[in-house]
């Protein structure tokens, strides 16, 4: 019997691959001769690198940065075991964890730290780079990130203009000719954790500059030096990217990824399904497990445990999800391919304790669930 055992992280308590690995020991106590195939997950938002790294045999590799206010901070990125692909989650080098609340302000912070870490994966010969974008600190269109890797953004004075969202401004010109020469043989592709446009009423600073710290002045300012931003995009690449969903994530990173760097957007959990050939090692399972962190009606939308689901379905293979806890409308996922759905909790638990035994409690479940399973087989 061949068991998939491919969960996303469960975002505070266990990483992708600690998940699959408590599974694995659930199911042996029922199952010891089964055969397990770990398969850690993600869907381009937080624990991606790591769940790559875990899934492939691939390395992290540790850069510091320019942080989003400019002081260095220690970041990393994924070489995966193919030894071609980068993975990296923008929020390492220009997240809003990294900027404490009374420093947050989007007029300043920049995305340099991204295009710094993706030049880090270039240098370690990566042709492939596989980019999640999301809790970001910032709000400066990927302007930063661009001027990192050699893109000149310039003011009517020819001056480079400087960092953060309300430099946006003054931009006039620009000139990628001095743009990192290896850019134009590689593939990037970026996972959005949200499929917002730049600007306007549902752009990236009304929806979500507040949460970096930006005022109701703020916010107007942002808004529209963004919208400056894109215009000059246009005039001078000729590029339109403002309203391609996901153009606003990570404060515009998306439509700076797509106008300078001609990267493609993709869902999350289709690349990560890619790179670790999940189709190849279901095909032939008796079962998948999968599972998150919080599965709800929005799991549906995109996340890891539907996009397994529906991997395995193309099988005609069975699929389990676990989580931490379920919400309301958990339901919605068994009709996406999930067929049975538990959560891990045993009794009335505090949050933080369920999240400190959160290992204990898959194991815990997962061999319920082999017991569970093993009655239907008997019945057969
Ligand atoms: N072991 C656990 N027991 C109970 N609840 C948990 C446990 N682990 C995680 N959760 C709850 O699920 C929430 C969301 O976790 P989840 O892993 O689904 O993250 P997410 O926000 O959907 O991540 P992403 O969108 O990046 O995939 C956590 O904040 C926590 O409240
Ligand atoms: O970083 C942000 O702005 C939000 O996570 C949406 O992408």
């Amino acid at each position: 019997m061949k068991i998939v055992i491919a969960p996303d992280s469960f975002k505070e308590s266990l990483s992708a691959l600690e998940v699959a690995e408590a599974v694995e020991r659930g199911f042996r106590a029922v199952f010891p001769e089964a055969d397990y195939v770990k398969v850690p997950m993600a869907d381009g938002g937080e624990g991606t690198v790591q769940s790559l790294v875990d899934a492939t045999n691939g390395r992290l590799i540790n850069v510091e940065v320019t942080g989003p206010l400019g002081d260095p901070v220690p970041a990393f990125f994924g070489l995966l075991g193919d030894g071609k692909t980068a993975v990296i989650e923008m929020a390492a080098a220009s997240g809003l964890h990294l900027v404490p609340r009374h420093r947050r302000n989007p007029l300043l912070t920049t995305t340099r730290g991204t295009g710094e870490l993706l030049r880090a994966a270039l240098d370690a010969g990566a042709t492939r780079l596989v980019i999640g974008i999301g809790g970001s600190a910032t709000n400066d269109g990927g302007a930063g990130m661009v001027q990192a890797l050699g893109g000149r953004l310039l003011d009517r004075d020819g001056r480079d203009i400087g960092p953060g969202g309300g430099a946006l401004a003054d931009l006039y010109a620009i000139d990628l000719s001095g743009l990192d020469p290896r850019l134009e043989h590689v593939c990037i592709e970026v996972a959005c954790d949200v499929e917002n446009p730049l600007t306007g009423p549902n752009g990236a600073s009304v929806i979500f500059g507040p949460q970096k710290g930006a005022t109701p002045d703020m916010v107007a300012v942002l808004d529209r030096n963004l919208a400056h931003y894109a215009d000059v995009v246009e005039r001078e690449l000729g590029r339109r990217v403002g309203d391609i969903p996901g153009a606003g994530a990570a404060g515009g990173l998306g439509a700076g990824l797509l106008a300078f760097l001609k990267a493609r957007l993709r869902r999350g959990v289709d690349i990560v399904i890619e790179a670790v050939q999940l189709a190849e090692r279901v095909k032939d399972a008796d079962l998948v497990i999968t599972g998150e962190g919080r599965i709800d009606g929005q799991t549906v939308f995109g996340k890891t445990p539907i996009g397994v689901a529906k991997t395995a379905k193309r099988f005609g293979v069975p699929v389990i999800g676990i989580a931490g806890s379920l919400g309301e409308d958990s339901h919605v996922v068994l009709d996406h391919g999930i067929d049975a759905l538990f959560t891990i909790v045993p009794g009335v638990v505090l949050l933080d304790k369920a999240l400190e035994q959160a290992e204990q409690y898959v194991v815990q479940t997962a061999r319920h669930i082999a017991a569970v399973y093993r009655l239907g087989q008997s019945r057969g």
